[in-house]
């Protein structure tokens, strides 16, 4: 089924605010998830605030709190969350980046005791959107097993690399192949996935999601090399915010809150002029859309370049929402 913006953001709003959060934030936070569902991103916006409420409501996330500075050392500072709203808050930070960048050239920012910030592509886009590099990446619960292992024991820690290119170019990938949350968009599209995403009970390779969702057998992405990116990106946010690791979220939380994130935005107009700036990155992605394709009816594409599409569509026809998805949010 297909639903308005504003009808999407309303449900959003009406489940918040019967929960007692103020209006000022269920506005805030319900505008925020109906953007990221709109943008395309549905595995971190509608489909998951059913999970956003469940922490609300177990008290994981504290929709009073607000994110205070800890340090700072000029281009760097340390920030804690206090279990804020988690989107509200990566959203600040990434803003807080942008405010240093403009100081320093680069301004990064570390935040522990922070909670799920659902898309992480969003805070990417949002410096790119402004004319900055945006890099950020978050750790998480332990949910996939490091590579030779099936116990989990490492992140899916998803990296947002964004290019303020025209369009905006942006990687926003989980540490897994596919995240969970792209399991469950197959699994309810009833599509097994494109690539292997997981291995079965008895270790072989499958493409089924509900297997995964199950055993949580998760495949890092390119095998080995997605599982150590995982562990250095935990051990980066860890160390920069002072805060809990993926091992330390595992065992001392009793699911995924308290995580460490890190937000970084780098100016560029200081280091290249507009002109030489925009010609070299349509030098690049010509240079990569152009190469001979492997399916003469499949175009290479970049990352991010569809989100303009998509999002033109689904602001012309209505967005996409899962009918079981939706009966979920109805009912809360
Ligand atoms: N703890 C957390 O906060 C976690 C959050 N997530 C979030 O879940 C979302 C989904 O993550 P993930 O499952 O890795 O996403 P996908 O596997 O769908 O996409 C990962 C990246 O690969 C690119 N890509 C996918 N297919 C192609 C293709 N055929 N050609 C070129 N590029 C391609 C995507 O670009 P494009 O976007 O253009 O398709 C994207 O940049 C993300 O927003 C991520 O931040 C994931 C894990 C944990
Ligand atoms: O994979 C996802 O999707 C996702 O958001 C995570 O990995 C979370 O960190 C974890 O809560 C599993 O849903």
């Amino acid at each position: 089924m297909r639903v308005s913006y504003s009808e999407l953001k309303q449900e959003f709003k009406r489940v918040l605010l019967a929960r007692g959060v103020v209006e000022e934030t269920a506005e805030a936070c319900a505008e925020m998830f109906a953007d990221t569902t709109q943008a395309g991103a549905y595995s971190h916006g509608v489909n998951r605030f059913p999970r956003f409420i469940q922490q609300l409501e177990k008290g994981d996330i504290d929709p009073t709190a607000k994110a205070t500075k800890v340090l700072s050392l000029g281009a760097i500072e340390q920030w804690d969350a206090h279990q804020a709203i988690g989107n509200l808050t990566a959203k600040e930070m990434m803003d807080r980046a942008m405010a240093l960048a403009d100081q320093h050239g680069i301004g990064v920012v570390a935040l522990k005791n922070a909670n799920h910030w659902m898309r992480g592509g969003g805070y990417g886009w949002q410096a790119a959107e402004k004319g900055y590099i945006g890099v950020c990446w978050t750790n998480s619960i332990a949910v996939m097993p490091p590579w030779g292992a099936k116990e989990c024991r490492i992140g899916t820690n998803p990296l947002i690399i964004a290019i303020p290119s025209n369009p905006i170019t942006m990687v926003d990938m989980s540490c897994s192949m596919y995240s969970y949350g792209m399991l469950e968009v197959n699994r309810l599209a009833g599509r097994q996935t494109f690539v292997d995403a997981g291995f079965d009970d008895d270790g072989n390779l499958t493409k089924d999601p509900a297997t995964i969702e199950r055993n949580k057998r998760l495949l890092p992405m390119g095998y080995w090399k997605g599982s150590g990116l995982s562990i250095v990106l935990d051990m980066i946010a860890t160390l920069l915010s002072n805060g809990l690791s993926v091992a330390e979220v595992t065992e001392e939380k009793d699911d995924e809150y308290c995580v460490s994130q890190v937000f970084i935005a780098i100016e560029i107009d200081r280091l290249i002029d507009g002109k030489t700036k925009d010609e070299k990155l349509e030098k690049i992605m010509d240079y990569v859309k152009t190469a001979e394709r492997a399916d003469p009816n499949v175009e290479v594409r970049l990352p991010g370049h569809e989100f303009t599409t998509i999002l033109a569509d689904n602001r012309e026809n209505g967005i996409p929402v899962d009918d079981s998805v939706w009966a979920k949010l109805k009912s809360l």
